[in-house]
Parts: structure tokens; sequence; C-alpha cells
């Protein structure tokens, strides 16, 4: 399944090391004002190669707008957007067209499919969400029309917080060849009443599937989240003022599926990087087993990169949402 969404449908090709990444968009709204350069920050703040807390693959992911936009306004066709893939080196992946590395999905999608392009993660590289990142500015854009804004941020790597300990930490686990995990928040605020539906297409059940579906996020939470289970309910509900507002928002702006109007707030849980250059052990593709060192250029955290993603997804959620409640006003 490479597809997102029913109404604003997106499908992502390609791989890693192949010629390039892109998406599909249908279903997008016509006569929306649009070019490359609206795409390209969010693209910019997800690429790699931009600081010591990521991956040294260096990529400036120029986006390519192919069609579905004509002087400048989406033409409600579907939308093709590309960046070709500049910086592989694959050769430096060579060591593991025969072994699989721990915590990656290496020998999960060789059972499955039988065959893998074992330049770096190929599909299941985190460089497909550039892909994603892509549609989900076409979606921002959307959603901006109706007075919705999406932020994300980094909230602890390795249980530390405050950007600067984050950043030692980040880095002392790259010196030791080792990795780091974290918590992203990520808010929307202006998301009108009555998205969602209040069984199979929850909005809460579409955000989870969302963000679980991005390469090493491990758990998602909305609002209170696990949290919600160590409260009494005089402590978890969010009580109603005279003036029809809710006095707080634990619900995460999420009720029975369905957004109340409140702050939609999600986060979610980053794993630490699989691919470490510390020894490990494995098995190679005859069962034999093998110590391994990996190579290539890889995040010692994806979690700074891995904002952006997230932001991305809840919005492509979220105009999903959006275009489908558009069918429930009454004209
Ligand atoms: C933005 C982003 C960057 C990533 N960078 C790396 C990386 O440099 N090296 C790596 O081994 N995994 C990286 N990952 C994680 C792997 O893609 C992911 O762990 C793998 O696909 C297996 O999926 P799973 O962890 O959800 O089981 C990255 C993921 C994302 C979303
Ligand atoms: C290239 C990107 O990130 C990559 C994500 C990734 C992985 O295994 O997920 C592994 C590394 O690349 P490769 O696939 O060449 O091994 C990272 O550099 C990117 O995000 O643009």
């Amino acid at each position: 399944m490479n597809t997102h969404g029913r109404n604003f449908r997106v499908t992502t090709f390609g791989e890693s090391h192949g010629p390039a990444v892109g998406a599909v968009i249908d279903g997008c709204p016509p006569r929306l004002s649009l070019s490359e350069a609206e795409i390209q920050p969010m693209l910019d703040r997800r690429r790699p190669g931009k600081s010591p807390l990521e991956s040294p693959r260096y990529e400036l992911d120029r986006v390519e707008l192919l069609s579905g936009v004509f002087e400048g306004q989406t033409t409600g066709t579907p939308i093709a957007l590309m960046v070709r893939n500049e910086g592989m080196q694959s050769k430096d992946y060579e060591q593991l067209r025969t072994v699989y590395r721990p915590g990656h999905a290496d020998r999960a999608y060789e059972e499955k499919y039988g065959i893998r392009d074992h330049r770096g993660g190929g599909r299941s590289s985190g460089r497909e969400t550039l892909a994603r990142v892509a549609a989900g500015a076409v979606a921002v854009k959307v959603l901006a029309g109706y007075g919705v804004h999406i932020a994300g941020e980094i909230l602890s790597v390795h249980g530390v917080t405050g950007e600067e300990k984050i950043r030692e930490e980040i880095l002392r686990a790259k010196a030791a060849g080792d990795s780091v995990g974290g918590i992203i928040g990520i808010t929307a605020i202006g998301c009108p009443k009555g998205l969602g539906d209040p069984i199979f297409g929850r909005l809460d059940a579409g955000i989870a599937a969302a963000m679980m579906g991005i390469g090493a996020v491990k758990g998602v939470e909305i609002g209170e989240g696990f949290n919600a289970a160590t409260l009494c309910g005089s402590e978890n509900n969010d009580q109603i003022d005279e003036n029809s507002c809710y006095r707080s928002n634990h619900a995460g702006g999420i009720l029975g599926g369905i957004s109340t109007g409140e702050p939609i707030t999600v986060r979610i849980a980053v794993k630490p990087t699989p691919s470490i250059s510390k020894v490990q052990q494995t098995i190679d593709r005859a069962g034999k087993p093998v110590e391994i060192q990996i190579q290539g250029r890889h995040d010692p955290s994806i979690v700074p990169r891995a904002v952006v993603v997230a932001e991305a997804m809840l919005a492509l959620v979220l105009v999903d949402a959006l275009l489908e409640q558009q069918k429930y006003l009454v004209r």
C-alpha cells in the first residue's frame, strides 16, 4: 500500500538510491495558488546534510512540480511532485547486499518480497518521507485557507530537554557510534469542529495510523494520552463553562473520533536510529552469524528531521477529513 487518504489521495514512489522520490496527489481542490517555492521550505527543513545532528548525506532536495498546476494555480487534476536523488554514494552500501541490519527493515522486507534494494534503506529509507513532506506542504496550503495551522517541536531526546542539552546528547551518541530517540509534539490550531467519523473513520485513529506510518515512530498519544490512564474522570474530563467553552483540553481536540474545535495535540515517540556504527551481532542471507559495523551515512537521531514529517502527516489527515466533511455541508 503506497497511498494515503480518500479525498486528498497521496501516492508516493521511489527508493533512497533510485533516480528520484516523489508523490502524486489526487483530489486537491482546483484554483489554489501553488508554486515550487511554496513547497520548498518544508523540504528544506527535512533534507539531510544541514547540520552535524543529521545524516551527512548531502541532498538539496529541489522539488519539481510536474503536473496539476497551470499558470500558478492548481487545476484539480493529479499533482505530481518529484525530487531527484543526487548524493547516494551507493558503493558504500555493498556490505548490506548480504547482511541484515538489526533494527532496520532489511530482513523483514526481504522475507516478505524475496528481493531487496540493499542500497540504503531502499523503499524503507526515511528518504521516502520527502514525498510525504512535499504532499504535506500542499495540504498545509489548503488548510491555511480554512484557518488551520500546524506546528511541531522536539519535546525531548533520550530523556533530555532543552535545545543545547539535546544537541549535546545527540553529539555524544554520535561520537560513541550510537544513536538516540526522542519525543515530538505536534499541534493543529483552528481546526473546525466535526472532522472525523464516529466509528471507522475516527480522526484520532487516522492520526495514529498516519504517525505510525512514519518509519521509527513507535508510539502515538493524543491529548493526555497514556497519562489519562493515571487520572480520575474528574481530572481528565474537559468541563464546559457557561460560555460553551471547554475549560481544559485533555481530549487533545478530539471526542468520539470527531474534532471539537480545540487544538489537536499529538505526541509521538521516535526510536533511536537503527543504523549505528557500534559492532552488533546479526546474520547474513544464508543464516550464518556475522558481526556488522554499519557503514553509510545515518542520522545520529531521527528526531530533529522527523518534526516536519509529523507536521506533514497531520496536515494530510486533516485535509482529507476536511474535504470529507464538505460532503456534509448544507448549501
Ligand atoms: C526522517 C527519517 C530519517 C531516518 N534516518 C535513518 C537513518 O539515517 N538510518 C537508519 O538506519 N534509519 C533511519 N530512519 C529510520 C528507518 O527508516 C526505520 O527505522 C526503518 O524504516 C524501519 O522501520 P521501523 O523502525 O518503523 O520498524 C529514518 C526515519 C525517518 C523518518
Ligand atoms: C537520505 C535520507 O535519510 C536517510 C534515511 C535512512 C534510513 O535508513 O531511513 C538512511 C540514510 O540514507 P540511505 O538510505 O542512503 O542509507 C539517511 O541519510 C533522507 O532523509 O533524505
